[in-house]
């Protein structure tokens, strides 16, 4: 199984701009999660600090017991091997083909044969389905295929988590969904911790066990997905339908009187073209490709997260009341439309249950 990632009191700033403060959560072991946020919030930032490529100012990243901010160099790139990173571009060298691309790792930070080396590169192509593509430049395939050869080139050290930054931008929504369903059959293969970085609303939907937000500098929320896929906080609201009415601005954020006026707008009848409905509620979670292994992180937060359900919100108990078989309602005692203990959602107090959603 993936290792977790303890995230506490982490501040980033360059220069005089604080990218976000005070940024506290833990990413389950073996789980996905993703983190959203609009533009320029600081989401590759963060992604690479928590592989040590950026050192924050304050607070601690601990995986297995070193907190990463302010261990040796040696002991870092020790904790790096654990990492498969996939950038956003797939990040691949144009002048080596796909082979040679996702055997670069295996070349550099190993002393394996070159038949061990063969061996690796096509088991993990296969995994992202590029067998036949070994002989291809970079320039000759499609994004899609870039990104799968920049995964493959993630997955031949065996990472314990796996990074992925916007693996979604540049593709379109059919691609997209190849390559969600890809990460999916990948976590249920290799039980590793993966965390995306995105703001494609399909993708946070449908993908993560687990699921955050950065805005405003801060960290909005981070908890079980059906607690910010139910969410009534302005900010998750808006992103999540992708309005142009409510806190988030063109840049980043907008004041009082903006808001004001552009309510004033829409109730005098303007339309500023955003869909009526509503694409807040818990949707269906993206299952491993049938012959495919189980994941073993969905049984293992259904037991997390049952052990934290009175914390969380109303709406989110009854989504993931909603999501359990009726065996499973029966095994942890509840009932679909009676939830455990009704706790009304703390609104921005949400600090307690998320840190207590995160520690469990
Ligand atoms: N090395 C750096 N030096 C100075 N500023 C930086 C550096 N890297 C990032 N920034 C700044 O940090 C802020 C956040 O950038 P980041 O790329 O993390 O945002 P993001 O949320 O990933 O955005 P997007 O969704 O558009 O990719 C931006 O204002 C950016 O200019």
């Amino acid at each position: 199984m993936g290792v977790e990632v303890v995230v506490e009191g982490l501040t980033k700033s360059f220069g005089k701009q604080t990218i976000w403060r005070d940024v506290t959560l833990s990413i389950p072991p073996g789980e996905v999660s993703v983190m959203l946020g609009p533009s320029g919030t600081g989401k590759s930032v963060f992604l690479k600090s928590l592989v040590g490529l950026l050192k924050p100012e304050q607070g601690k990243i601990v995986i297995n017991g070193t907190d990463l901010v302010r261990c040796s160099e040696h002991k870092l790139y020790e904790i790096r091997k654990m990492f498969g990173v996939l950038f956003q571009d797939g990040a691949l060298f144009g002048s080596m083909n796909l082979f040679d691309n996702v055997a670069f790792p295996l070349r550099e930070h190993t002393r394996k044969t070159e038949a061990e080396v063969r061996r690796i590169v096509l088991e993990k192509m296969e995994m992202v389905g590029l067998v036949g593509a070994e002989k291809k430049l970079p320039g000759e395939i499609s994004g899609g295929m870039r990104k799968r050869a920049g995964l493959a080139r993630a997955l031949v050290l065996d990472p314990e988590i796996i990074l992925c930054d916007e693996p979604d931008s540049g593709l379109d929504p059919v691609r997209t969904a190849y390559l969600s369903q890809l990460l999916i059959d990948l976590n249920a293969q290799i039980d590793a911790t993966i965390l995306i970085v995105t703001h494609n609303i399909t993708v946070a939907r449908t993908v993560p066990d687990n699921l955050g937000m950065l805005f405003r500098r801060e960290l909005v929320m981070f908890g079980p997905r059906e607690v910010l896929l139910t969410s009534d906080e302005p900010v998750v609201e808006q992103f999540l339908n992708g309005r142009r009415i409510g806190p988030i601005g063109m840049s980043e954020e907008k004041d009082q009187a903006t808001m004001a006026a552009e309510l004033a707008h829409r109730d005098a009848g303007h339309s500023d073209g955003s869909p009526d409905e509503d694409v807040r509620g818990v949707v269906p979670q993206i299952e491993p490709t049938p012959g495919l292994p189980n994941r073993d992180a969905v049984r293992r937060r259904k037991d997390r997260v049952m052990s934290i359900i009175h914390t969380l919100p109303h709406d989110a108990q009854q989504g993931i009341i909603a999501s359990l078989t009726p065996a499973e309602q029966s095994k942890y005692g509840v009932l679909a439309g009676a939830p455990r203990t009704p706790t009304p959602y703390p609104r921005g107090q949400d600090t307690e249950w998320q840190r207590r959603a995160g520690d469990l």
